[in-house]
């Protein structure tokens, strides 16, 4: 008997890297960050002895996912020329960088560009509104400074990955604005590779006091987001923030075709563990998807390169 072709979910084995968890910021969301000069930074020593074993794992992306220096500090410069080393360090022993560090300068995009295949920033939510709330201390998360981002990702010809952070205070009508205005710029430069749907989801560090993004909101909102942006950008959901199966088919069957960066330990989230990768595997198998790994640069973008 024939069988029709199978639904294809992708996912990235990966293995995220924190240059620091130090951040000049305070979203009160945030479960990652650390006051300033209260841990030392990564050496490189060190992540060589991390990245070593992993050769013989199957990671082919390392995330390199940061607290952020403020760019008029004096310590700026080390902070960069730590991220450049270690994307410069996984390059060279065959890994594939992705480094989400928050907003950058047009010169530091461009220098990184050299040692990353991708790189990556969430707009989180456009309306100004969260600037008295959540991101009242977070100059990064101003809505300009974050999609010039994207503008110069798109100038520099990056294959970029961007996304909403859902349940923050936003209306309904405020995530299709941040869906339409990724939408636009992608019009324009063509690099959007993936937008990532991120339910907010509560953890043991953050003083944001709000309940979970309802995750049986997540197949509607995907839904429009499918809609709205263009099709050749993979709308991207993390498995381990939606932790009911049924609900995790009923976002493939919305429209969601990859899982994101899978490994040892969710950085963002680490209250939430991700499965097995096996356990995954079963779970998709019996809605009839097919788990299928990728790289961190989705492949029509690897001709630029
Ligand atoms: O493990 C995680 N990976 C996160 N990733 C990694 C992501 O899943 C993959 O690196 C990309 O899909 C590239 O393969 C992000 C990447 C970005 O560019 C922007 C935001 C995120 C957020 C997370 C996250 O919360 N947890
Ligand atoms: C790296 C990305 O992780 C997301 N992020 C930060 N804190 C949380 C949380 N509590 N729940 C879900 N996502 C979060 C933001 O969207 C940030 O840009
Ligand atoms: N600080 C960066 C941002 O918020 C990336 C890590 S967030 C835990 O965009
Ligand atoms: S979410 Fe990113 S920018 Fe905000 S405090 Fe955490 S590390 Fe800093």
């Amino acid at each position: 008997m024939l069988s029709s072709s199978p639904k294809v979910v992708t996912y990235s084995p990966a293995y995220t890297l924190v240059p620091t968890y130090e951040c000049f910021n305070r979203c009160s969301y945030c479960n990652f960050r650390v006051e300033p000069g209260s841990r030392p930074w990564m050496k490189l020593e060190q992540a060589e002895n991390i990245l070593l074993p992993l050769k013989n794992q199957n990671v082919c992306e390392i995330l390199i996912l940061s607290g952020e220096v403020h760019p008029l500090s004096s310590r700026r410069e080390k902070w960069f020329q730590l991220i450049y080393d270690l994307c410069a360090l996984a390059l060279s022993m065959g890994f594939l960088p992705h480094t989400n560090a928050g907003p950058l300068s047009f010169t530091e995009m461009e220098k990184l560009k050299n040692v990353n295949v991708s790189m990556g920033l969430m707009l989180e939510q456009l309306t100004p509104k969260l600037l008295n709330t959540v991101h009242r201390h977070a100059p990064s998360k101003l809505p300009q400074v974050r999609l010039q981002q994207l503008q110069w990702a798109g100038e520099l010809q990056i294959p970029f990955t961007t996304g909403l952070l859902l349940g923050i205070g936003e209306s309904e009508d405020d995530r299709w604005e941040t869906l339409t205005a990724i939408s636009e710029l992608h019009q324009r430069y063509q690099h959007i590779q993936e937008v990532i749907l991120q339910p907010h989801s509560p953890g043991s560090q953050q003083t944001f006091n709000a309940e979970a993004f309802d995750p049986h909101q997540l197949p509607h909102v995907i839904r429009k987001a499918r809609e709205i942006l263009p099709a050749n950008i993979t709308i991207q959901i993390p498995p381990n923030l939606v932790l009911d199966e049924n609900w995790l088919l009923a976002c493939l069957d919305a429209g969601a075709r990859d899982l994101g960066g899978i490994g040892p330990k969710d950085e963002v989230n680490p209250d939430y563990p991700h499965l097995q990768v096996q356990r995954l595997r079963e779970i998709l198998h019996s809605g009839g998807w097919e788990l299928v790994t990728r790289l961190p640069v989705y492949p029509q973008f690897l001709r630029n390169r």
